[in-house]
């Protein structure tokens, strides 16, 4: 399958600081890349790479095969939510706003309201559409961001923290949104310091560090990678302190069950072997999840 984003050797450099510093990132149709970093690690300027709003120092972006930094007509594959950018103009409602885009990038003024209209009810923001943005609330501008970056029907998103500063029940419909247009062949990526909703959103992870990627790989593997040797241990009941203080000794750690053991497979069988004859409720390999290999990866475990 072509590629929607196909990104090679990004650099960006603000002074003496490199913030981005080869970054290469592809993305095809239907996959949730999560990229994601610690703060200052780069994202925000690689985005901006990869919107056409910075002019990279080096390497090469392009969009179905076309480089946005040549051609600006390239721009039209993609649709951006950009933190603390609301790309909206303040004084017009929201439906004007989603109009106004929606003619600016090709729409025609009809199939531009009737999208509108269809984006402000699918977003719970029906009853605002004649609300000036001014005087809609935070979560509800974000919404209205995502509805503009949708207006022209893209085949790339680029969502910088996009569930940022939503209540729970909006945070879940722009997730759940996120997924459907995924499974309609978008290709997004997605900027988060929420681990969770990127772990349950994204098929892929690239964790970027101090402009590097430091990680890169499909959600199940690199989860199963981190997943190491760590197991939990239950039994029917909790052990005793003679027992405790043996076993400790044997690496498992925790006060009651489910007991933690960390090490390997040969450990583990000499660990049950000391348990006996006490009764296992269930002996179960630990999966990692993303903050554990966020941690790890960023190196603060
Ligand atoms: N316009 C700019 N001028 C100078 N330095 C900049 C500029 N934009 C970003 N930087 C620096 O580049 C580095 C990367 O910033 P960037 O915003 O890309 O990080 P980020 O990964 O998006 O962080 P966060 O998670 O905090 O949003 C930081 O050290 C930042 O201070």
């Amino acid at each position: 399958m072509n590629a929607v984003l196909e990104a090679t050797g990004l650099r960006k450099r603000f002074g003496n600081l490199v913030a981005v510093d080869g970054v290469s990132l592809h993305l095809a149709a239907g996959e949730v890349l999560a990229f994601l970093g610690p703060n200052g690690a780069g994202k925000t300027t690689t985005i901006k790479m990869l919107a056409g709003l910075l002019w990279p120092d080096g390497g090469q972006v392009h969009l179905l095969g076309k480089s946005p930094h040549q051609n600006p007509w390239a721009l039209r594959h993609l649709g951006a939510v950009l933190e603390g950018n609301r790309n909206v103009y303040w004084r017009m409602t929201a439906l004007e706003n989603l109009v106004y885009f929606g003619v600016a990038r090709g729409l025609r003024y009809q199939a531009a309201q009737r999208r509108a209209q269809a984006l402000l009810e699918q977003l719970e923001l029906g009853s605002k559409s004649h609300t000036e943005v001014r005087h809609l609330s935070r979560g509800m501008q974000q919404k209205l961001s995502l509805a503009v970056a949708l207006m022209h029907d893209p085949e790339l998103l680029l969502l910088d923290e996009p569930t940022l500063g939503l209540d729970v029940e909006s945070a879940l419909r722009v997730e759940a949104m996120v997924r459907e247009l995924a499974q309609a062949g978008k290709a997004i990526l997605l900027t988060t310091h929420q681990l969770e909703v990127a772990q349950r959103l994204a098929s892929r992870i690239a964790i970027i560090q101090q402009g590097h990627i430091v990680l890169e790989g499909r959600t199940p593997e690199v989860l199963g990678r981190f997943a190491g040797e760590h197991y939990l241990i239950e039994t029917e009941t909790p052990l005793s302190p003679a027992q405790l203080s043996h076993l400790r000794s044997l690496g498992l750690e925790g006060e009651e069950p489910p007991y933690v053991y960390h090490g390997d497979s040969d450990g583990l069988w000499r660990l049950l072997e000391a348990l006996k004859p006490t009764p296992l409720k269930k002996v179960a390999r630990a999966e990692a999840d993303l903050l554990d290999v966020f941690l790890k990866v960023v190196g603060r475990a």
